[in-house]
């Protein structure tokens, strides 16, 4: 049969596409979840309304501890950064008399080098890959960072990481036996886009009785099953420092990712939008690329995710980040290249906010002063407040909280009552979401459940961030301290 000159044996049987509907949509889109805003995010807001419109509530704010997502918060943005975008915007701003008493000269110095390279400024496209300019300054600070050489036509700029991890899903799966190794828990952006483009989340567990620590043997095991039963494993995710476990890795750990990768031809795919966030001083963060590089590895594909919307920048509304791509054949980067110009650019102020993170003021620079008291201080700030989470969670009865190493948030692991078990039971949800969901009526914290992340079952989470301001922090801990004991009044001991 031949409808609207389309061939059935082409496209299958015509299906009424108009008007829309849940039944004849791309299923996937409808299969793919994403708890970080998901039914929890949706009454937080009706909440947020009632307030609005006057309705007493027990509480009088809604505080989204939900997503990573620091100035809606509070988070002060820092000063270099915005006086850099502030010029490349409104660029007649150095013409004025008063510009050199406003702006340091290395902010007009930077903007004026960057609006120089970059045709057209901020409003016109760029380089599909992101303003070359800019993927030298990031490149630059890559190999101040590794000490090792970054080839700026090896970046691809992005709006957000997230941007970077739809492309190298869509890039690497070619039909559902096409399967990728995902830490669980996981940052649900992994398991939404497996959905998309339709491959499968091949589990590999962390675990959290050491620390949210990775198992190499867990790798093998789980790869030699899935390939047993005719899948593909075609690549490996690490997210590093951890989200939502908030674990650093070890660099013989990772020694130990790359000759994994190695030995199965497996692709790698490094989120390491926390790499700034480093909470212990034992603890450092190593790039994927510099241990590629340590080993000399030729053969391992790499991409390796970086975000201006985490560490102590926060600037998630910009939508800024890189991929870096390593150990690629010239043949498939110019496919990537392709896959990239059918998005056109990523948005420029956004790249030039990765650039100003990558490569920000040096010592003696004019702004150097004010830019490291204001990242020192955004770093010591959320160490204070990740010690006082961890503290707080810790103590309640019923519950275990790994410290934060890195990262932006505290996962709890809470032993729920049988009484609350059933209750959830009783409406059709998962315990961790009962739990949480109760959190918000009764004290306007937005959490998300460990279901969520996915989790081993039969144990329940929370993922909470630690970005509530520092002179809320302690009203909310008695706000979280209440709820969790008078949740215990009602529904039982919890199980051990
Ligand atoms: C592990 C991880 N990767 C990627 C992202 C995406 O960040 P963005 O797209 O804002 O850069 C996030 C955001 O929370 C994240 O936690």
């Amino acid at each position: 049969m031949v409808a609207n000159g389309v061939s059935d044996s082409v496209n299958g049987p015509q299906a009424s596409c108009s008007p829309l509907s849940l039944e004849n949509i791309n299923p996937k889109v409808v299969q793919a979840q994403y708890a970080v805003r998901g039914e929890i995010v949706i009454r937080a807001k009706e909440l947020e309304d009632k307030l609005h419109d006057g309705e007493k509530l027990p509480f009088d704010k809604v505080l989204y501890c939900n997503i990573g997502n620091p100035q809606q918060l509070g988070q002060h943005p820092v000063t270099f950064y915005r006086q850099v975008l502030a010029l490349c915007d409104y660029p007649e701003l150095m013409d004025n008399a008063q510009a050199q008493n406003i702006f340091p000269s290395d902010v007009i110095a930077r903007a004026k080098k960057y609006l120089a390279a970059i045709p057209g400024g901020t409003g016109a496209y760029s380089d599909s890959r992101g303003a070359m300019v800019l993927r030298q300054d990031i490149a630059k600070g890559i190999e101040e960072r590794d000490g090792y050489p970054c080839d700026p036509d090896n970046l691809f700029l992005t709006d957000g990481a997230s941007q970077g991890v739809h492309s190298m899903m869509r890039l690497l799966l070619r039909n559902e036996k096409d399967c990728i190794l995902t830490p669980i828990p996981q940052y649900p952006l992994y398991s939404a886009t497996l959905t998309l483009y339709g491959g499968e989340l091949l589990p590999y567990y962390l675990h959290e009785e050491t620390g949210w620590s990775l198992d190499i043997n867990e790798l093998r095991e789980q790869t030699y099953k899935a390939r047993s039963e005719g899948k593909s494993v075609r690549g490996l995710v690490v997210i590093n420092p951890g989200n939502p476990t908030g674990q650093i890795l070890s660099y013989e750990n990772q020694v130990d990712v790359v000759k994994f990768c190695k030995e199965e031809g497996i692709a790698l795919l490094a989120d390491e939008v926390y790499q700034a966030n480093i909470y212990r001083p034992d603890k450092a963060f190593t790039s994927f690329k510099k241990v590629l590089c340590d080993l000399k590895e030729k053969e391992v594909t790499l991409a390796s995710m970086m975000s201006i919307s985490k560490g102590f920048y926060g600037e998630c509304g910009r939508r800024g980040g890189y991929t870096e791509l390593v150990n690629l054949d010239p043949k498939v980067l110019a496919e990537v290249y392709k896959l990239a110009s059918i998005n056109l650019c990523s948005n420029v102020n956004g790249q030039i906010c990765m650039a100003l993170v990558m490569n920000p003021p040096k010592e003696g620079d004019p702004s150097y002063k004010l830019y490291a008291e204001e990242r020192n201080e955004l770093l010591a700030s959320l160490k204070r407040r990740a010690v006082k989470l961890h503290k707080t969670l810790s103590a309640l009865q019923g519950v275990t909280c790994t410290e934060p190493e890195g990262a932006l948030y505290a996962m709890p692991h809470i032993r729920l009552p049988q009484g609350a078990i059933e209750a959830a039971k009783k409406v059709g949800k998962a315990p961790d979401f009962f739990y949480c969901m109760q959190l918000l009526e009764e004290t306007g914290i937005v959490t998300v459940p460990g279901s969520g992340f996915k989790q081993e079952e039969g144990t329940y989470h929370f993922r909470t961030t630690f970005l509530i301001p520092e002179p809320e922090t302690d009203e909310v801990a008695e706000r979280l301290v209440k709820f969790h004991n008078s949740f215990l009044a009602k529904y039982g001991e919890p199980e051990q």
